[in-house]
């Protein structure tokens, strides 16, 4: 668990005294009297700092500094003595900033995380316009290539559990492949599975400790990431190329097409887990399949085939595992050869009914999610699975 939570620089761990520095980045004292919005952009910021890569001891001292003057205005501590490097690091970080107003540290908080995010997707996505294949980071490959941007969970080993890191990815390759020339999108897992879903140590953080703030990160980062989904403006396919479960499978209700191998299954046990359904399927769900046959697998978490999830209107089509990645990608590449423009449109039509509306169930379902994960039911299901106990 130690070495899961060290993967994030701003938790990792000692190497030189520089590297002690830590943020106060979830302990938020917003003023009262900052606009709304500006609010949100902070939180959001502080929150994005969490998923970064390791930005470099010069760049946590600018984020400290300016996160301490927007959250408690000009330095108003002693000075540490002069054997105390990191402290006074920090400090002289701070103090430098001198009278800077709250509000202005705030916007320049924002305004260097932005940078800071963009410059490492920059380096780790697939660019505008490619017309050839592009790595993206190790856990999710972006390929872009003959008017389709493929993005593929590639953790094959963890069943492509999906980390707080790789939620962040899947975001930014989106918000690419919505600018990108390709046609259309496709999402896909490698290996034998679609997705295993959410990594569930991304809860470890949870049960270590500052658990409210915590919680607070992981809902921010995943109504974000449903947003995305709502908002995407391609078509947008699911290739789901064998077993699939919790997030990955609620998702799909946001797709325009998904296939699947007669291999995949799809299960949602999220009351196994001390959860609530996401994904918008709270609503998605039981307008597709009917009442009765949402709450079998919202509720009780009964696994579909795919034969079954194509009955329920969940999936487009299923094809035989041995023809499936050929007869797919044959099908897909003639999609992706129909006019762009009227495929976005005739999509925009169809989501514009609804978008209000979905993104007031993703928000009502990551508010009912953060209390579920406070619970004792969630918490004790986390840990059963981390400690190898419970398999689903
Ligand atoms: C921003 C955050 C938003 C949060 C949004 C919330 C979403 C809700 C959900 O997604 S709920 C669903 C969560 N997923 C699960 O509960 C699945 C848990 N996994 C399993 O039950 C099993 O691993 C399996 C059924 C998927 C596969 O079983 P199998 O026996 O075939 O394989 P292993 O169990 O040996 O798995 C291989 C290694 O992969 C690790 N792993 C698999 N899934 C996850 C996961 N979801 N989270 C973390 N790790 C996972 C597993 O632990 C094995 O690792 P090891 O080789 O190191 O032991």
């Amino acid at each position: 668990m130690a070495q899961r939570l060290a993967k994030h620089w701003c938790l990792s761990a000692i190497r030189s005294p520089l590297q002690v520095i830590s943020f106060p980045a979830l302990q938020l004292h917003v003023s009262g009297t900052a606009m709304r919005a500006d609010q949100k952009d902070f939180e959001n910021a502080v929150t994005r700092v969490k998923l970064l890569k390791d930005p470099g001891n010069e760049m946590k001292l600018k984020l400290y500094a300016l996160y301490k003057q927007a959250t408690e205005g000009p330095c108003n501590v002693p000075k540490p003595g002069v054997f105390n490097l990191i402290n006074k690091a920090k400090w002289d970080a701070w103090n430098a900033l001198g009278s800077l107003p709250k509000e202005t540290a705030r916007q320049n908080y924002v305004d260097l995380v932005s940078s800071l995010s963009s410059s490492s997707a920059s380096s780790s996505q697939v660019k505008p316009g490619a017309d050839k294949e592009q790595q993206g980071s190790e856990n999710l490959v972006v390929t872009s290539e003959n008017g389709i941007t493929k993005i593929m969970l590639n953790r094959p080993t963890k069943k492509n559990a999906i980390t707080t890191q790789m939620y962040q990815e899947i975001i930014l390759a989106l918000k690419a492949a919505s600018k990108d020339d390709s046609t259309i999108t496709v999402l896909t897992g490698n290996g034998d599975y679609y997705c295993s879903g959410n990594d569930l140590s991304n809860f470890t953080d949870v049960l270590s400790g500052e658990i409210e703030e915590k919680v607070k990160s992981i809902a921010i980062l995943l109504r974000d990431f449903v947003d995305c989904f709502i908002d995407f403006p391609k078509p947008l396919i699911a290739v789901v190329n064998g077993p699939a479960v919790g997030i990955s499978v609620t998702l799909l209700g946001l797709f325009d097409a998904v296939y699947a191998s007669d291999r995949a299954t799809f299960h949602t046990p999220f009351s196994q887990l001390g959860q609530s359904p996401e994904g918008c399927s709270s609503y998605i769900f039981p307008k597709m399949m009917g009442p009765a046959k949402a709450k079998e697998m919202l509720i009780f978490g009964k696994k579909l085939t795919a034969g079954e999830a194509c009955a329920q209107g969940l999936v487009t089509e299923v094809f035989p595992d041995s023809t499936f990645q050929t007869e797919v990608w044959t099908r897909l590449k003639a999609y992706s050869k129909l006019p762009p423009n009227a495929m976005r449109i005739s999509k925009q039509i169809i989501r514009n009914m609804e978008k209000e509306k979905l993104h007031a169930v993703n928000a009502e379902e990551v508010s009912v999610l953060q209390e579920r994960w406070l619970s004792d039911e969630c918490i004790n299901a986390v840990m059963n699975f981390l400690s190898k106990r419970a398999k689903l």
